[in-house]
């Protein structure tokens, strides 16, 4: 991994940006949807730390791991329906509610984009959830393309979104970056053969990002448009 101020990526004509730990800050949301949820189950709450570190493979997973604390793996999958439709409902009443966005995000989007750089959002978030988020945080006309966990056959870690972003904008995987939060979005765009540059805010799963393999760590969207040029 190369120092950031030594770092430049030229001949990058697109970029993928995660949302959720990259744009906006979004764990006070899963917070209070999943609580919501667990009341519904007669669960205790679980503290926000604990939410945090099972965000970013998708609701399915978040769904699983949050009964997990609770249950055996044949009680999750018993209680696993009735948990994904409360906590969809809850989800979808607060959505941004408690959700900031980053420092350097909007002034980021605005620099990739003055450079001609076309961009796309890549969550595993449901796409039902993320375009009202992006949305009602003022960010979506950033955006050429948003594919959520569920727009495609199979979501992040695996390449197959950030290879059909590839494929819509016409370019090579080595012309895109790719900017996380995690090893989730990382092992993505290596797998790719797209540029990756990692944010240290976020939530990783819990772990350091300084561990993850990338192209650089960047303090802000800000940072990272600085080094990208076409
Ligand atoms: O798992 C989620 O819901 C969020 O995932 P993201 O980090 O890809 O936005």
């Amino acid at each position: 991994m190369n120092a950031p101020e030594r770092l430049t990526l030229s001949g990058i004509r697109a970029a993928i940006i995660d949302l959720d730990g990259t744009m906006l800050h979004t764990a006070p949301d899963f917070h209070v949807a999943v609580n919501r949820m667990r009341a519904d189950l007669t669960l205790d709450p679980l503290d926000i730390g604990t939410i945090t570190h099972f965000v970013g493979k998708g609701t399915e997973n978040l769904m699983r791991r949050v009964l997990g604390v609770d249950y055996g793996p044949e009680e999750v999958e018993r209680h696993f329906p009735a948990a994904l439709a409360s906590y969809e409902k809850h989800y979808h009443a607060i959505n941004g509610d408690y959700s900031s966005v980053y420092p350097g995000v909007r002034e980021g989007l605005e620099a990739l984009k003055s450079k001609g750089l076309r961009l796309a959002c890549v969550t595993n978030k449901p796409i039902s959830f993320a375009v009202p988020l992006l949305d009602k945080a003022g960010l979506r006309p950033y955006f050429d393309l948003v594919y959520g966990g569920d727009s495609l056959p199979k979501k992040k870690p695996d390449p197959y979104p950030l290879l059909k972003v590839c494929q819509d904008f016409g370019l090579q995987p080595a012309q895109v970056v790719a900017i996380g939060d995690s090893s989730n979005d990382a092992q993505a765009a290596r797998a790719a053969g797209c540029k990756v540059l990692n944010v240290p805010y976020g939530y990783n799963h819990g772990e350091p990002i300084h561990n993850v393999d990338s192209d650089g760590i960047v303090s802000t969207l800000l940072d990272a448009a600085h080094l990208i040029s076409a």
